[in-house]
């Protein structure tokens, strides 16, 4: 089997009911062939759930066995005539579902080098190629009301937020520089789902860190191109919520779907750069990124979140596009 054949696999962690089997899943396997562009392949769709594996031509076993056609079954199988808007709402939709809902989800994408992994995560932004992480973020920010302003929800570096008051978010929002945006235009993602409800109010975060060799970079980090390069974060386990966090890495505050793109192209680009300086293979480094939910009752008569309440929630979704695994 050679690069033509791209899986994907989602994981929910949390339980989630509702499925429209009326099952409750929490983890689906999903493939996607990647196109054949004139090459042989030895991967056939049989329909939208099995996939054939074939031999390929002039195909000889060691002992000149015969080969043995194997049938994989999905839960859902896409080829070649599948778009990236087929995917994503196939694939992602029900994961913003899950965000807004208050739960957490993994998504990642996992097959051999150059088989479309990179491709169907994140696509061509300005193109109607876009992939799962434009459209997710497209979605995100369409179904969510009372967004705060930035520096109200402040992140504690392990996981937790609190609220701070106004006079100090206020004071921070000042040191915080303006977004700015090098895309001109853009594809968006137009389908709707449900939405927070009105009675909260939140704010977005994102972090995005790189696993190359056990190491572990920011790529949020605007100096990972220089002397930082060599510096990676360590993993740590909150004794509180037992839960793993990176230390000491960015969760930055977006408003809009933009400007978390935006801050994904950059990231991107400081991937590029890092790439080149330690000689490292794209191929050979795990890419993963964060989108943090956090909400809270929304005070009485006022636009603010309200603090006696000691009820915010943080749900998260992670995109994670994998190393690509080895042929075979
Ligand atoms: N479904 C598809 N439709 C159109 N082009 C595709 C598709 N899948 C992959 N490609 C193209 O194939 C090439 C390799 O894809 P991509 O970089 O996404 O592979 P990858 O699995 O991420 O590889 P690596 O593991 O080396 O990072 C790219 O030029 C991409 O645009």
């Amino acid at each position: 089997m050679n690069a033509v054949f791209t899986s994907f696999e989602k994981f929910l962690f949390s339980t989630i009911t509702g499925n429209q089997d009326g099952s409750s899943k929490s983890l689906e396997v999903v493939c996607r062939i990647a196109p054949k562009n004139g090459k042989e392949s030895c991967v056939s769709l049989v329909d939208d759930r099995n996939v054939k594996v074939i031999a390929p031509m002039n195909y000889v076993t060691r002992n000149n066995d015969a080969f043995v056609e194997k049938l994989f079954k999905f839960d859902c199988v896409f080829d070649e005539n599948d778009t990236q808007r087929d995917i994503f709402r196939r694939c992602s939709l029900d994961f913003v579902e899950n965000l807004i809902n208050g739960n957490d989800s993994l998504l990642f994408t996992y097959g051999v080098t150059g088989s479309g992994k990179t491709f169907t995560m994140t696509g061509n932004a300005e193109s109607d190629n876009s992939g799962l992480l434009p459209r997710t973020l497209d979605v995100i920010f369409r179904s969510l009301p009372n967004i705060m302003e930035k520096c109200i929800f402040k992140p504690n570096g392990r996981n937790g937020f609190a609220i701070q008051t106004e006079e100090k978010a206020q004071l921070e929002r000042q040191t915080i520089p303006l977004p700015s945006y090098s895309i001109a235009k853009r594809l968006v993602e137009t389908v709707a789902t449900k939405s927070l409800n009105n009675s909260r109010c939140c704010a977005v975060f994102i972090s995005y860190i790189e696993i190359y060799n056990d190491m572990c970079y920011d790529l949020l980090d605007e100096n990972l191109t220089d002397e930082r390069l060599f510096t990676s974060k360590n993993i740590r386990i909150d004794s509180v919520t037992r839960k793993a966090y990176v230390e000491k890495i960015k969760e930055i505050e977006v408003e809009s779907c933009d400007e978390a793109i935006e801050q994904f192209l950059q990231a991107q680009e400081r991937r590029k750069i890092a790439k080149t300086l330690l000689n490292k293979s794209s191929s050979r480094s795990h890419s993963i990124f964060i989108i943090r939910l956090v909400s809270a009752s929304l005070h009485k008569g006022k636009y603010y979140p309200d603090s006696t309440k000691n009820d915010i929630h943080i749900a998260e979704m992670t995109l994670v596009d994998l190393a690509g695994s080895e042929p075979y």
